[in-house]
């Protein structure tokens, strides 16, 4: 007789950046063929994310009720890529309304099933409140983000302590992160640099980080091995146990948004020598400003590597509008980089995993939002980090001072970049420099790192391995406790 599947329930925050790492948790789980993976979001957000379910999974998408227009966000609002700035902490606020619907989807789900509490809730780290609704019916809840470890203590306790507020000096230490050393006042993000405690984010964000305390554990996409600085915050900080489960990537991305395909792009690729190309991106939601495009392009010109850049419109545009290179881009820019095969421009989005794993791809110029540094990694490809908003900063930070994978070229959106700057940096990357070797050599030892973290084979369990195994242990642990009690009346 075959065994009844555990099920497990998920909530991700409603922004990409959070929905996909969810997604690719989700992916990993259903691999096993031991869950029933209910993945709980908004209906927009759910009707994109059909696609990417694949046919015989036992995924199953269940749409939340959200009304956003009655926090005074415009209809129709569910995901922040399509809200401006100033709107992001209302929505953040809007995101609290989820809790009685939440709380209906797990007591209905316990009926459902006869009783039974699900396996486990995994939330996400700003939803620590659904500790207490996963409590209340007995299931195990776990937090589970995106984010590395490093990036995101530097981001927690900024939020909470915010020590930039009472210093007079531009630099300053976490009064609870020591480890991380001084932190520059050009490494917070606008939100965080105007932030006073008193303000929307500050009061949202103080309230609800806490919150992940609650949780009875928290995964973290990263490997024990290069984070450990960041997991031991948490670790200190929680009381809980901290699993590094990483690197959880989509290995398959759904390409409809991409402007060309992992076909074409390999060949261009395979028409360049080993390790001679750059690649540009800066993730799935921010852009530089329009004069720093104009300093990079002309750097990437000077400089004379060849490069696939994947271009959107800058700060102040509608980043789904098309991409004017006229206006934008220097003057026959785009035509003379087609010309001499020097640089491909892809509008929008690329097949970035198969850019990285290319061999002629030398070094990735990335804004370090953590899934492009775990994709860039996982091939050796060093970094060149321009980070722009959210725990980026961080995460050069630890890439660049703690693990030397990493040289930051520029620093937020508004910064003023010079074209020079910009090409000594990348030449002292991508040439054979002392400094450029050691940054090669690093990052493959990272990417052996990483490899043998995630690796399960004969006797040998690698670090992420384990913590999963951690992580399901004590969910089941929980269910087991919850049996006796129960068998027993108590
Ligand atoms: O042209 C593109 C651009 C992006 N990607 C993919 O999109 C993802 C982008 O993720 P990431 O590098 O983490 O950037 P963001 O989308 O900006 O990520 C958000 O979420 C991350 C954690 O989940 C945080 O580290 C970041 O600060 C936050 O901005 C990666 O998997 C990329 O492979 C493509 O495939 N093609």
């Amino acid at each position: 007789m075959s065994q009844r599947k555990e099920s497990i329930v998920m909530l991700p925050f409603m922004a990409q950046g959070h929905i996909i790492p969810f997604l690719a948790l989700a992916l990993q789980l259903d691999q096993t063929k031991k869950y029933t993976i209910t993945f709980v979001n908004t209906s927009l957000n759910i009707k994109k994310l059909r696609p990417s379910i694949p046919a015989n999974s036992s995924i199953h998408l269940l749409e939340i009720p959200f009304d956003s227009s009655v926090y005074g966000l415009p209809p129709g609002t569910e995901n922040t890529d399509s809200l401006p700035y100033h709107l992001i902490a209302n929505f953040l606020e809007a995101s609290l309304s989820l809790k009685p619907a939440f709380r209906k989807i797990i007591s209905d789900h316990v009926e459902e099933q006869k009783g039974h509490p699900p396996f486990c809730v995994i939330t996400d780290m700003f939803f620590g409140w659904c500790a207490e609704i996963a409590h209340e019916f007995g299931a195990f809840h776990a937090i589970f983000s995106g984010c590395g470890g490093f990036g995101f203590a530097c981001y927690y306790s900024l939020w909470l302590n915010l020590p930039h507020q009472n210093n007079l000096s531009d630099e300053f230490t976490l009064p609870d992160f020591p480890e991380a050393s001084t932190i520059h006042v050009t490494q917070l993000a606008e939100n965080l640099k105007e932030a006073n405690g008193r303000d929307l984010f500050s009061v949202c964000l103080q309230s609800m980080l806490p919150e992940c305390t609650n949780a009875d554990g928290i995964l973290l996409n990263t490997v024990e091995e290069l984070d450990r600085v960041g997991l031991g915050y948490f670790r200190r900080k929680t009381g809980k146990p901290v699993w590094p489960i990483g690197p959880v990537l989509l290995s398959n991305r759904s390409q409809d948004q991409a402007a060309i395909t992992p076909d074409l792009c390999k060949h261009w690729l395979d028409t360049k020598p080993a390790g001679s190309v750059l690649y540009i991106s800066f993730g799935s939601q921010n852009v530089i400003s329009a004069s720093q495009m104009m300093e990079l392009a002309m750097a990437l010109e000077a400089c004379g590597k060849h490069f696939i850049w994947v271009v959107r419109p800058p700060v102040g545009f509608d980043i789904n509008m098309e991409f004017k290179a006229k206006e934008w881009l220097p003057e026959g820019f785009e035509e003379r980089m087609e010309h001499s095969k020097r640089g491909l421009l892809v509008r929008k989005w690329a097949p970035q995993v198969e850019i990285l794993s290319h061999k002629s791809v030398s070094a990735f110029l990335s804004h370090c939002g953590w899934n492009s540094v775990l994709e860039s990694l996982s091939n050796g490809v060093p970094l060149v980090g321009w980070p722009l908003a959210a725990e980026q900063f961080y995460n050069v930070k630890l890439l660049e001072e703690h693990i030397g994978v990493c040289l930051e070229v520029a620093r937020g959106k508004s910064c003023e970049v010079r074209q020079e700057d910009i090409v000594k940096k990348i030449m002292l990357v991508m040439d054979e420099t002392e400094k450029g070797n050691a940054m090669r050599r690093k990052a493959r030892e990272v990417r052996d790192m990483i490899l043998d973290a995630v690796q399960y084979e004969n006797d040998h369990k690698g670090s992420s391995v384990k913590a999963m195994d951690e992580f399901l242990d004590a969910a089941s642990l929980m269910r087991e406790g919850n049996k006796w009690a129960a068998d027993r009346g108590v």
